[in-house]
């Protein structure tokens, strides 16, 4: 008794009790306490004033609505430019509407070139000094440098998800591009969906059919399906909503943990049921060439309208 309430009561066992004491609660601590994430970098607030050439259009409009509706923009420096009296998202609160391109040129920091190739030749654009931010298909950035007399040029191409910002946007930047400003062509199209910096031209040329053109892919291949079904007897709303969910939910299985496209293919193909016959006599039938062969096109023809 004497030996133990001793041992029990001497400094140093106390402090070892205490000690196991602390452990232990930070052990049941850390085991209930929810998993505090690490805090994201915050979106990076867009400061400098942007005008949009032709925001009045499909792209521009897509374009304008993404950045406003994130918030890191003050509508108050964005200008919007048209050549018809159309103002689209230059009606929203605070916007500034614009026929005249010089006008939104001396408003803005960042010029975006939202016109098509074939217009390009028409406009008529002093942006000395600025960014000048191209999303136009086929226009090389040496071009634009001259025409613009602006030294730092960036060449993009979003897609039509950009209305629902789910564009994945590549861009590339001419060298005399500063940090900042490429920062800013990232916090710009991140307003849009993904965004990528590539670092050739070359790539954006390869990307005008990949990615730009390729928010229509899904859309070609949901058609095929519906017109299949349809061509079967099956009711068109059936048909249209399972293409649908098809095309649009089932391809979320890419955005898993195993969301590899080859991988899934092989697995299917591996499964040697009915999906690996229809996989099979799509790729004999061509599938793959005739893919290829429509990037092709799409660049070819990105050449032809940038040749006027
Ligand atoms: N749509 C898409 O999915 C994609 C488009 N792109 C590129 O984006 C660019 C724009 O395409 P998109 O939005 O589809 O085309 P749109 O025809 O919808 O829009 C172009 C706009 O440019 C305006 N415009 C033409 N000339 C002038 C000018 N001198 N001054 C001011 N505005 C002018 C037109 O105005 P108005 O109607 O008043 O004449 C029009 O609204 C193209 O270069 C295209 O290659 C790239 C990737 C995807
Ligand atoms: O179809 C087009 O011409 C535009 C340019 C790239 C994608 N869409």
């Amino acid at each position: 008794m004497q030996l133990g309430r001793g041992l029990l009561t001497s400094p140093s066992i106390v402090a070892v009790a205490r000690l196991l004491d602390r452990l232990s609660r930070a052990t049941f601590d850390r085991a209930l306490r929810p998993t505090i994430p690490e805090p994201e970098d915050a979106p990076m607030t867009i400061t400098a004033r942007i005008g949009i050439v032709g925001g009045n259009g499909w792209l521009g409009s897509a374009i304008a609505s993404a950045v406003l509706a994130s918030g890191r923009l003050d509508p108050a420096r964005l200008t919007i430019s048209g050549r018809s009296d159309r103002r689209g998202t230059a009606e929203t609160p605070g916007v500034h509407w614009t026929q005249s391109n010089r006008e939104l040129t001396e408003r803005s920091d960042v010029v975006v070139l939202s016109v098509r190739p074939q217009d390009f030749s028409d406009l008529s654009i002093d942006a000395r000094g600025k960014l000048v931010l191209s999303v136009m298909a086929g226009i090389a950035a040496d071009t634009i440098a001259e025409r613009t007399g602006a030294a730092e040029v960036v060449r993009s191409i979003p897609n039509a998800a950009a209305a629902i910002r789910r564009s994945f946007t590549p861009w590339y930047a001419l060298p005399a591009v500063s940090a900042e400003n490429k920062a800013l062509v990232q916090a710009l199209f991140e307003t849009c969906g993904e965004a990528a910096e590539v670092p050739r031209e070359a790539h954006i040329d390869y990307c005008v059919g990949m990615t730009g053109s390729g928010a229509a892919f899904p859309a070609l291949l949901a058609s095929a399906l519906i017109d299949h079904a349809l061509a079967q007897g099956l009711p068109r709303d059936f048909a249209e909503r399972a293409a649908r969910s098809v095309v649009a939910d089932a391809s979320q299985l890419l955005r898993g943990e195993n969301g590899d496209p080859s991988r899934i293919v092989q697995e299917m193909i591996d499964y040697r049921g009915t999906t690996a016959a229809a996989l099979a006599t799509m790729q004999d039938k061509g599938f793959a060439d005739a893919v290829a062969a429509g990037l092709d096109a799409a660049g070819a023809k990105a050449t032809a309208l940038s040749a006027g």
